[in-house]
């Protein structure tokens, strides 16, 4: 499986963890940015991030500020893109079970690294559940076919 990383400044040292466990466990990783921890806007690295997935460039991609929540919005304004801000290990198994999201955003500043990382493996080995969940999430896609300027 292919992964994007992407963070901000404040979730830099989070990603740099994250990004050396995952590739312990042998997932492929595309790294792009920030590459350390200067102030720089997360807008820029969600946008990139969710148009490697969006393009499928990237399988998923895994997303860090300091809270998540900036990281996230962005992210979601790209077309296909379903990104779930995740503060624990159920969030992340429904996200994947019931929503089908192929981005995982984290605050760095709200977890530890420890507790990322579960965050991380639990929603990378669960799958989306289908059924009742498929007609749902189409909807949402749906949303997005109301756009016109993309
Ligand atoms: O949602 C936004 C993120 O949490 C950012 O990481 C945060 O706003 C950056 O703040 P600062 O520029 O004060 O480090």
């Amino acid at each position: 499986m292919k992964i994007v990383l992407g963070c901000d400044h404040g979730g830099f040292e989070l990603k740099e963890a994250i990004k050396k466990h995952l590739i312990n466990c042998g997932y492929d990783i595309t790294d792009i940015g920030a590459y350390n921890t200067d102030s720089v806007d997360y807008p820029d690295f969600g946008e990139r991030a969710a148009r490697m997935v969006a393009d499928n460039e990237a399988d998923r991609g895994i997303i860090i500020c300091g809270t998540g929540i900036g990281i996230s919005i962005a992210a979601n304004k790209v077309k296909g893109i379903r990104c779930a801000l995740c503060t624990n290990e159920y969030m992340a198994k429904m996200s994947r079970m019931h929503n089908n999201a192929n981005m995982l955003a984290l605050g760095a500043r709200v977890l530890g690294n420890g507790l990322s990382v579960d965050i991380v493996d639990v929603w990378l080995s669960t799958e989306f559940e289908g059924g009742r969940h498929e007609n749902r999430v189409n909807k949402i896609t749906d949303i997005e076919k109301l756009r016109v300027e993309e």
